[in-house]
């Protein structure tokens, strides 16, 4: 159901980056492993639609994705596509509920109030809804970083390091929200890492 094929990417001419060609089918949950500097943040930014690679094709539910032009891009990125960064991106100026409502516009689909308080709650921060980003813990954003990856249900929910800067209880901590984050919303999960206390959490891998 996502296919990366042919994929290779050079940001100087002399050093190209190669991928094996990899295929993921529905709900299954994997890891992308490698050493430091092996094309890992590569690899998900080309998967996620950020970056064109030098050659090859990602599919995605039937469409190649680089084939689409510039909005459509983004909006098929947000309705399939949920990205969590190794820092938690959230707009500061906004409180909790309104950026995972702009998270719905961006991509498209109507505002669904009940369907944030429905992911808050699953991720157990609902009473931070009005709360702004300032107001909240590490952890916390890092929960809200989940919950905008999640909020359209995307085919692809991908994170790109998310336990690099965590202290064992709370790596444990996102590696398991991210394994039932994709199971209640029926994504496909990969998790890109180098992080040794992960490199067991789930059996299917991608290896660099
Ligand atoms: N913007 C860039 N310009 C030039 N070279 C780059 C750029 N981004 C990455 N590279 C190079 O491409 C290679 C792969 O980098 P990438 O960030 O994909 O690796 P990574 O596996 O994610 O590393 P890490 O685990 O350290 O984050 C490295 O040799 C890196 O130096």
């Amino acid at each position: 159901m996502i296919i990366a094929e042919s994929l290779s990417h050079y940001y100087s001419k002399d050093h190209t980056l190669s991928f094996e060609d990899w295929h993921i089918a529905e709900s299954e949950q994997w890891l992308l492993l490698g050493d430091s500097g092996s094309g890992k943040t590569t690899l998900i930014n080309i998967l996620s639609g950020l970056l064109k690679p030098a050659s090859g094709r990602v599919t995605i539910k039937n469409t190649d994705i680089y084939q689409l032009k510039g909005k459509d891009r983004d909006h098929f990125r947000g309705q399939h596509i949920g990205i969590i960064f190794q820092k938690p991106h959230i707009i500061k100026s906004l409180t909790i509920m309104e950026n995972l409502l702009i998270a719905q516009s961006f991509a498209l689909l109507k505002e669904d109030k009940l369907r944030v308080e429905e992911v808050l709650e699953s991720l157990g921060i609902a009473s931070k809804m009005h709360a702004y980003p300032a107001e909240l813990s590490y952890g916390q954003l890092q929960r809200v970083s989940i919950a905008r990856a999640v909020i359209n249900k995307p085919t692809l929910l991908i994170a790109d390091e998310p336990t690099s800067s965590l202290d064992d209880r709370n790596a444990e901590v996102v590696i398991t929200l991210l394994a039932e984050q994709s199971r209640i919303n029926g994504s496909t999960l990969v998790v890109s890492t180098h992080d040794q206390r992960v490199k067991n959490s789930f059996d299917k891998k991608y290896i660099l």
